[in-house]
């Protein structure tokens, strides 16, 4: 995308701070692109850092962009909905990055019916390594369509789904996982110091052994995932000592109650709203 649209960040936290990086790094113009936060310390960090424009006023943000990216918690929504009723949205794409929040719920809030998009990120958008969902409302054009697109690819890769309602199970299986494999990471290196290794080694053999392994599953798509690790597990061998843990653990049930319970909540917060 060559002509790129005005951006405005409504919430500077984690998520829009991880999506902003991302886009200047892969070229977004930094005039074209404001962020607004009640408080002053994250947009003087990211002023500081990429010199692009910062406000404490969400409505001076939203008039500013083409495309309003709503990157404030779930929770804080209706109150940012109802501030920005007062702008006009009738010519700007809204994107949505709230875990749960309907977007029926965000026109509700906006007192008008915007074109709306849900995008559910992930953090490793930070790195261009980023793993989006996106879901767009009816009224939303193929220049719509597209400009989110861009918006993440630009910080990773992009999946579409056509039922507002699977954007639970993206959020469960892609904006929050990094979190599981981050909370697995740790365990490997705590055992694996705790056997005697020193820190760092640890931490650089299992984050590239991890990296690794989601890299060959990609290139190998012929492989099944189970066939990739019957690959590593020689019968009576180290690997098979630590899947007969994790079998005799129910890890796999684990990890399946884990992510219903994330999809749950996901519901949940779509309903409360
Ligand atoms: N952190 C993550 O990995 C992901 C987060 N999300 C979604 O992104 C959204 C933001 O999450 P995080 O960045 O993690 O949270 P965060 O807490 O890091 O960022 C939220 C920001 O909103 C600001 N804020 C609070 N009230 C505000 C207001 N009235 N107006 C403007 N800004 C306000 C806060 O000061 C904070 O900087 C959430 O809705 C979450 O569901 C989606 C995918 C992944
Ligand atoms: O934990 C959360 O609710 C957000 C949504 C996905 C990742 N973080």
């Amino acid at each position: 995308m060559t002509n790129y649209s005005k951006i405005a960040f409504i919430g500077c936290g984690n998520m829009a701070t991880a999506i902003i990086s991302g886009l200047v790094a892969s070229g977004w113009p930094v005039e074209k692109i404001m962020a607004s936060n009640p408080s002053r310390g994250k947009l003087d960090n990211l002023a500081d850092q990429f010199s692009l424009q910062t406000t404490n006023d969400n409505r001076e943000a939203a008039n500013f962009g083409d495309i309003v990216v709503l990157a404030v918690k779930p929770q804080k929504l209706p109150e940012v909905c109802l501030q920005l009723s007062q702008c006009d949205f009738s010519n700007k794409l809204v994107i949505s990055v709230a875990a749960g929040f309907r977007a029926a719920k965000i026109a509700d809030g906006l007192k008008q019916n915007p074109v709306i998009i849900r995008a559910m990120p992930n953090t490793p958008a930070l790195i261009g390594l980023g793993a989006t969902g996106l879901y767009a409302t009816s009224q939303a054009t193929e220049n719509n369509r597209q400009i989110a697109e861009s918006i993440f690819q630009a910080v990773g890769q992009t999946n579409w789904v056509s039922n507002e309602s699977h954007i639970d199970i993206v959020t469960a299986i892609a904006g929050s996982s990094p979190a599981y494999i981050f909370l697995m990471m740790q365990s490997m290196v705590e055992q694996a110091v705790s056997s005697g290794l020193p820190e760092q080694d640890a931490f650089d053999l299992i984050t590239q052994a991890v990296s690794g392994a989601a890299q060959l599953a990609k290139a190998t798509p012929a492989k099944t995932l189970n066939t990739l690790r019957k690959e590593v597990t020689s019968p009576g061998g180290t690997t098979a000592a630590a899947i007969t843990v994790f079998k005799n653990n129910e890890f796999e049930d684990i990890v399946k109650k884990a992510v219903s319970a994330s999809i749950q909540r996901g519901r949940e917060l779509g309903n409360h709203n």
